[in-house]
């Protein structure tokens, strides 16, 4: 099994290309279910959970193909065309593996009028049911019925009739399979309390490409006039955002100065403020956001909440750089009840960390050291990197197919900037 070796107490300086956004990427691929004519996506992220998903694609009759990327973009171009579904399952091994995939349920049902999709179950960060996609696309029509562990969907007629439907609290994959059925439905649908996250604004605008009619883009209350067909385009996925603020979490810890190339500041507002709360400073520039850590830190406090509060996606990497500063933060987690994998992980480096129910304290500065340290999801595996590019001697980190999930080449891009990591097989 391949580890990342990081030898810390280097300060990272330069550039940092931010990729296109793993989050976004997994929500537009499915679109292309929803025409026969070809979705060319740009600035598409190398990564585990994009090979995933297209191979899920795969298996249900869309072609994809893969080129090098646009001039003005880091990631790749990838066309899928699903001129004829050939399946309407995703089984349970891919679900299993990848939770996006029940983003492929919504387009499904629109297009071809069914779909059965494996149940995702729990995972590492907690328990992640899905009753809210379904009763969203119940309230859009859909006829479900649950059995041996997979969700039948069907539309009534062939074709999903829209509706209103208001979500009791605010769920990102729900509004983003309820989006993307009710732009074949045969009439209105009016989603409220939707899901405001960016990634859902770069959703509704690929699909306003495509020919979908959508209104209230970025706000609380969707608006989607349903059509008779989609058309194919080409969308650029935004940039990772979660990526870029992961990397400015690094630039702070080590006292270090990063351009995050290709960052949109208006995305990560929350992530900026709690910076400069921190008291690093933050530059925005046209097209990147820098990151200069200039004197210490100071503690914070912070509740990660939906978009556009601090993301539960950045509650780790902040733990990591708060270890680094001068008292006690108090962090909580109102999204997932478990995502605190890290925190003995990052007591093993040495921080003082105490979790009380939802909220964990964590005492700073703290000395960290080097050692060998795992994680069981993305965003803790994150964590350790950055809590290993300050400790003294070296950390170890096992289990990074979970970077691979998240992280276009997180290696490259830290060396290039003065880290001394590496990864080694075996
Ligand atoms: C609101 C929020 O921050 N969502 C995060 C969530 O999106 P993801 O789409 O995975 O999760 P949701 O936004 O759907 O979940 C939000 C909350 O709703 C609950 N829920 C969700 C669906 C459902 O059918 N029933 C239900 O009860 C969840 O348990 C959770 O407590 O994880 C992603 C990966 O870490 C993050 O990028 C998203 O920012
Ligand atoms: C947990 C994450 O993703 P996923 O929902 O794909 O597991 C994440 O992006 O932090």
């Amino acid at each position: 099994m391949d580890r990342i070796i990081i030898r810390g107490g280097n300060r990272l300086a330069g550039r940092i290309p931010v990729s296109g956004a793993k989050n976004a990427a997994l929500t537009l691929m499915p679109c292309a279910l929803l025409t026969d004519e070809p979705l060319t996506l740009r600035n598409l992220p190398r990564l585990a959970d994009v090979d995933g998903f297209g191979h899920l694609l795969n298996q249900l009759g869309v072609s994809t193909m893969v080129e090098g990327a646009h001039p003005a973009d880091f990631g790749r171009v990838m066309t899928m065309r699903a001129q004829r579904l050939t399946s309407t399952t995703a089984p349970y091994d891919i679900v299993r593996k990848m939770r996006a995939s029940i983003l492929v349920l919504g387009p499904l049902l629109a297009r071809a009028g069914e779909a059965t999709v494996s149940l995702p179950g729990g995972c590492a960060i907690g328990n992640r049911p899905i009753d809210l996609h379904l009763k969203a696309l119940e309230a859009l029509g859909a006829e479900i019925e649950l059995a041996a562990g997979y969700v039948k969907a069907t539309a009534p007629g062939g074709r999903l009739a829209g509706g209103r439907y208001t979500f009791p609290i605010v769920s990102v994959g729900a509004t983003e399979n309820a989006v993307m059925a009710a732009v074949l439905a045969k009439g209105t649908s009016i989603l409220d309390n939707a899901a405001r996250e960016p990634e859902i604004v770069d959703l509704c605008n690929c699909l306003l490409a495509m020919g979908a009619r959508i209104t209230g883009i970025g706000g609380e209350t969707l608006t989607i006039e349903g059509v008779d067909r989609l058309h194919g385009a080409t969308y650029r996925v935004m940039p990772d955002r979660i990526e870029a603020g992961s990397y400015a979490c690094a630039a702070a810890i080590t006292g270090g100065d990063l351009e995050l190339v290709g960052a949109s500041a208006g995305d990560m507002r929350a992530t900026l403020a709690a910076l400069v709360e921190a008291g690093v400073t933050v530059e925005e520039q046209r097209d990147s956001v820098r990151v200069a850590a200039t004197g210490g830190m100071r503690p914070l406090t912070l509740s990660t909440a939906p978009y556009p509060g601090f993301a539960t996606d950045m509650q780790a990497q902040f733990m990591s750089m708060l270890t680094q500063a001068d008292g006690a933060s108090v962090l909580t987690e109102t999204i997932f009840e478990n995502r605190y994998m890290h925190v003995p992980e990052l007591a093993r480096m040495g921080a003082d960390i105490q979790v009380a129910g939802r909220s964990a304290v964590v005492r700073g500065v703290t000395k960290l050291v080097g050692a060998q340290v795992m994680a069981t999801d993305l965003r803790a595996s994150m964590s350790l990197i950055i809590a290993g590019l300050v400790a003294e001697g070296e950390t170890t980190v096992s289990r990074i197919y979970h970077l691979d999930r998240g992280y276009e080449r997180l290696e490259e891009k830290l060396q290039a900037v003065g880290a001394d990591i590496e990864r080694v097989g075996g």
